[in-house]
């Protein structure tokens, strides 16, 4: 429909009036807040022994506990947000309703604006025009902060009588073809039906969202984030959402979202930093293909078990104690039955008094029967003798998971605890640990643990039980102790105490886990993150087609353990937001051959331009990627991927770096591999030597395909030397 410029500001002024309306009331809501926040402070100073007296807390939030909440969350939304108010639904009854990212009431506590996330906001997202929901117009408003700028409408239900005008070529079609920043944004006002369903499923059980490249799956588990936070706040405030996704570049890229929607209380964290918790460390380091496939799979659960019973000396174990000159000795095969019988029940470092009585008291037997021992406590005395307490350090030390694991780098010792893995397999083990030894200072070996063997140290903490604290260092020993008294509040007490007792575990749990990547997940990494939500509910995000770990079937099965037989759903999304069907088609020619089950999405628009596909040799490539890079920066906006295989990154990035007409460019230009590039986009795409990605990666054709399907506007090939994977387009 045309229509002038004039009808058009009209419209826009009606729209800004009601805006304006919201802002004033926030404005209100906000000095409300602050005044409650002050009064709070005063009760505090004041009464300060008993810090802030429940009855007064009640009172405070009761009495306007929705403008502080509203302020709250209001001062929690990103600052550079896309306007508070979004939507606006006309009914059939002439009813308006206002929809925007925080509910917002006038003085008579009548709503200004919906919550999106509240019943009363559905029909916005789920309304068609073969299903109106008593919806005649929805009108998307597009605004800069608290200036109305443009406006998008669906005419729903055309049965009705109505004079409402229509104006905009419709939301979706201009969200999607938005050039792209370095953070991903938030689709409130443009969610999709099918996207609305897996965002309102119900909290209980798991909930997996599959569905191809670029249909939204992880910005829409977001938004199922904060609608679970706002159906379940109290339970989900206290117990914890914790978001997974891939790498730390990846929680970077989504990190904005939740705040834009007005939400903080979510945890964010990459899979290699799970294990803070018991840790204290993480790792962004990935592990050559076939270390990094043997250390996510369930075959390393036996190796560490092996691992941990291996006797640290090599000599057979033996202890030796006198009692009343008789030499008691206990070796061997009966301490090898007292270290089973104890680990069967117990965790190594909680075993030790267990194992030492067993062992004190098989060496009382050994005691002839005809010596005198009335006049001593025969126990008591071998307990005592320094011959005993040697032993029982060497032989049951207490263990630290970091520990255990460096022992891998011995080939003697992985030939032991692995003796079913092939030699190239033992080989890339020792291999991922040669720079625990100290001797790799002139190669130029990757230093610290990997990914990997985060899990698998968390798998040994498991197994091992926290090490028991040096007592000089408990935080309850000083309390006894007074001085230190009154400096630590009652919280710290209990919090201390909580951390000192032996049988906790170590590990923080959480009432919500939501899992992006999910395919990529491995079976050691998912026993890892099921110790932190053992009564948990789950959302599991991924796609199999993209997996990076070789072995999709185990994940699988994994994913399936946790599944169980409890309630779950899966919704599949179909529709590709992301790339342009020219782009998304060739990807689809090369997963299909690979992989005949992908979940293949339909693409939303297409553009006319065919991805390029160039071929070059070594010497040729700088300027062949120059000249494409240059000319994508030309054609596209926003930011430009250069995609390669880890064993080309260093060079090409360095390259880059060192041309003065691509440094230009700098800020919008990234050279990621296709597994940093997992999840995110770029405008333009350069994917370099194809055929490498798929050597280097143990996703092989998986990887490229996710390379493939990065772009949302143009993607160029370039094929260094050889063009194998050209073969699958046929
Ligand atoms: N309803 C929507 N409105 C506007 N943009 C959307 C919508 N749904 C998805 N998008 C956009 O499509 C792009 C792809 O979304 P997202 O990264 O969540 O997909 P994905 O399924 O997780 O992809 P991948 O499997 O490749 O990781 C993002 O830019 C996202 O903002």
């Amino acid at each position: 429909m045309t229509i002038s410029r004039e009808a058009l500001e009209r419209e826009i002024a009606i729209e800004q009036a009601h805006v304006d309306r919201v802002y004033a009331n926030l404005d209100v809501a906000a000095a409300s807040a602050k005044e409650l926040a002050r009064q709070g402070r005063e009760i505090f100073v004041s009464d300060r022994t008993d810090f802030l007296r429940e009855e007064d807390g009640t009172a405070l939030f009761e009495r306007d506990a929705f403008a502080y909440q509203a302020a709250r969350r209001l001062a929690i939304l990103d600052a550079e947000h896309e306007g508070l108010v979004f939507g606006r639904l006309d009914l059939t009854d002439s009813e308006v309703r206002y929809i925007g990212r925080i509910g917002v009431r006038d003085d008579d506590y009548e709503p200004l604006v919906i919550d999106w996330r509240a019943p009363a906001a559905e029909p916005f997202y789920r309304a068609t025009q073969v299903a109106p929901m008593n919806v005649v117009r929805r009108r998307v408003l597009r605004c800069r902060e608290d200036r109305v700028i443009g406006l998008e409408d669906d005419l729903l239900d055309t049965s009705v009588e109505s004079d409402l005008p229509i104006y905009g070529e419709g939301a979706l079609m201009a969200a999607v073809s938005r050039s792209r920043g370095r953070q991903m944004r938030d689709i409130v006002a443009t969610i999709q039906a099918e996207q609305d369903e897996a965002i309102r499923a119900s909290y209980r059980g798991v909930t997996v969202i599959a569905g191809g490249p670029g249909t939204g799956k992880t910005v829409v588990a977001l938004h199922r984030a904060a609608y679970l936070l706002y159906t379940n706040r109290a339970r989900l405030e206290r117990g914890g959402v914790l978001v997974v996704g891939p790498s730390s570049v990846f929680m970077n890229y989504i990190e904005r979202v939740l705040p834009s929607l007005g939400e903080d209380s979510v945890t964010l964290k990459s899979i290699g930093g799970i294990a803070t918790d018991t840790l204290g460390m993480g790792s962004e380091r990935a592990d050559e293909a076939t270390a990094a496939t043997l250390k996510g799979s369930w075959r390393m659960l036996t190796v560490l078990r092996r691992l941990i019973r291996l006797p640290l000396l090599d000599e057979a174990p033996r202890v030796r104690v006198t009692v009343k000159g008789e030499v008691l000795t206990v070796e061997g095969r009966e301490l090898d039955r007292i270290r089973d019988q104890v680990l069967a029940v117990q965790r190594h470092n909680r075993g030790r008094a267990q194992a030492e009585s067993l062992v004190v008291e098989a060496l009382h037997r050994k005691l002839p029967d005809d010596v005198d021992v009335d006049d001593i406590d025969v126990p008591e005395v071998i307990r005592e003798h320094p011959g005993l307490q040697m032993f029982m350090n060497s032989w049951w030390p207490s263990l630290s998971a970091t520990r255990v694991l460096a022992r891998l780098a011995d080939p003697g010792v992985v030939e032991r605890v692995a003796p079913e893995l092939t030699e190239a397999e033992r080989a890339a083990v020792v291999r991922s640990y040669a720079w625990l030894d100290g001797t790799d200072t002139v190669q130029e070996v990757p230093r610290g643990w990997s990914i990997a063997d985060i899990a698998l140290l968390d798998e040994l903490v498991n197994m091992l039980g926290p090490e028991p604290d040096d007592p000089t260092e408990d935080p309850l020993v000083f309390l006894e102790g007074g001085e230190v008294q009154e400096l630590v509040g009652l919280g710290d007490r209990f919090a201390r105490e909580r951390v000192a007792d032996p049988d906790d575990d170590p590990q923080h749990t959480f009432a919500h886990l939501l899992i992006d990547e999910a395919q990529d997940v491995t079976p050691m990494q998912w026993r890892m993150l099921r110790r932190r939500g053992p009564q948990a509910s789950w959302t599991i995000v991924g796609d199999p087609a993209q997996s990076s770990y070789p072995h999709p079937e185990e994940t699988q099965r994994a994913m399936a353990e946790i599944i169980g037989k409890g309630q779950h759903r899966t919704f599949t999304l179909s529709t590709n937001y992301r790339s342009p069907s020219e782009v998304f088609d060739l990807a689809a020619k090369v997963i299909t051959k690979v992989h005949p089950g992908a979940d293949l999405p339909r693409a939303v628009r297409s553009t006319g331009v065919m991805p390029k596909l160039v071929a070059t040799d070594e010497e040729g490539l700088p300027s062949t990627l120059r000249d494409e890079v240059l000319a994508l920066a030309g054609q596209v906006t926003g930011t430009i991927g250069i995609i390669v295989a880890p064993s080309r990154q260093v060079e090409m990035t360095r390259l880059v770096l060192s041309d003065p007409r691509l440094g230009a460019f700098e800020e919008r230009l990234i050279v990621v591999t296709s597994l940093q590039a997992k999840g995110l986009e770029y405008d333009g795409v350069v994917i370099v030597g194809p055929d490498e990605i798929v050597a280097e990666a143990p996703g092989a054709e998986r990887m490229l395909y996710v390379a493939l399907t990065r772009a949302t506007q143009r993607m160029v090939a370039i094929d260094v030397g050889t063009s194998r994977w050209r073969r699958l387009l046929d």
